[in-house]
C-alpha cells in the first residue's frame, strides 16, 4: 500500500495541454485498465480542464439500451478525479450532483469535459458535462472536492486486507 501511495503521489505533476492523464490505479472502477467491471476511462488535459470520449457498454445498462444513472455518476466522478492531476494533489468527492437531461445511450460515444469553477481553501468547486457529437448536452454536473493528504487513502487498506 505504501508503494502504491508513493507511486500515486508522483502522478500529481505538470501535464502539457493534450496529454493523456494517468489512471488512479490499475483497479480503479472509473479508469483502471485491470478492473473487469470498470469503465476504462481515458482522460486528456484540455486547457485548464480535462476531456474524454467515452462509450458505455452493456455492463452498465439500466433501462434497456440506456446507461444506469449510477454508472454515469461513476464516470463523471472519476473524470473529476482526473482533473485533480492538474491540481497538484489529491482530493475526494464531498458532494456530487448530476442533472440527467436526456438518456445516455449504450454504444453511443459522448464527449465529457470537466473544469475547476473555483478554489476556496481546501475546497474545489468543479463542473462537468457530457455531450452528444452534435453538441447536445445529456448530463451536466457540479461537485465539491476537498483536498486531502495522500495518507487519507491509507484508511482503505486495513491490516490483513490487500490493497488490490
Ligand atoms: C485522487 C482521488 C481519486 C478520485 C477518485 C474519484 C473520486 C472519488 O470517488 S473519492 C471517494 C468518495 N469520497 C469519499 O470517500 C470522501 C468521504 N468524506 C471524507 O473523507 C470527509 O468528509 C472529507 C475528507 C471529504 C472532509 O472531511 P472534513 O475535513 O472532516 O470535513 P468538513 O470539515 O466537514 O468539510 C470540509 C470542508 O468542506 C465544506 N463542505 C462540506 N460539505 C460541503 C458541501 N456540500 N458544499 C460546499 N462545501 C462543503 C465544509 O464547510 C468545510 O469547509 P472549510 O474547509 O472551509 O471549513
Amino acid at each position: 500500500m505504501q508503494a502504491l501511495l508513493a507511486m500515486w503521489a508522483e502522478k500529481f505533476t505538470v501535464y502539457p495541454d493534450g496529454a493523456e492523464l494517468p489512471t488512479h490505479h490499475d483497479h480503479c472502477l472509473g479508469c483502471g485498465p485491470n478492473n473487469p467491471h470498470g469503465h476504462h476511462l481515458r482522460a486528456l488535459r484540455h486547457g485548464d480542464g480535462v476531456q474524454a470520449w467515452h462509450t458505455f457498454d452493456n455492463r452498465h445498462v439500466g433501462a434497456p439500451g440506456i446507461v444506469h444513472g449510477g454508472a454515469v455518476a461513476t464516470v463523471v466522478d472519476d473524470l473529476y478525479g482526473c482533473l485533480l492531476f492538474l491540481e497538484g494533489g489529491p482530493a475526494v468527492t464531498r458532494q456530487l450532483t448530476i442533472e440527467y437531461l436526456a438518456p445516455v445511450l449504450i454504444g453511443a460515444e459522448y464527449r465529457l469535459q470537466a473544469d475547476v469553477v473555483r478554489r476556496e481553501g481546501r475546497k474545489l468547486f468543479v463542473a462537468a458535462r457530457a455531450t452528444e457529437p452534435a453538441g447536445r448536452a445529456v448530463i451536466t454536473s457540479t461537485a465539491v472536492f476537498v483536498k486531502v493528504s495522500v495518507e487519507h487513502f491509507a484508511q482503505g487498506s486495513p491490516p490483513g486486507v490487500p490493497a488490490d
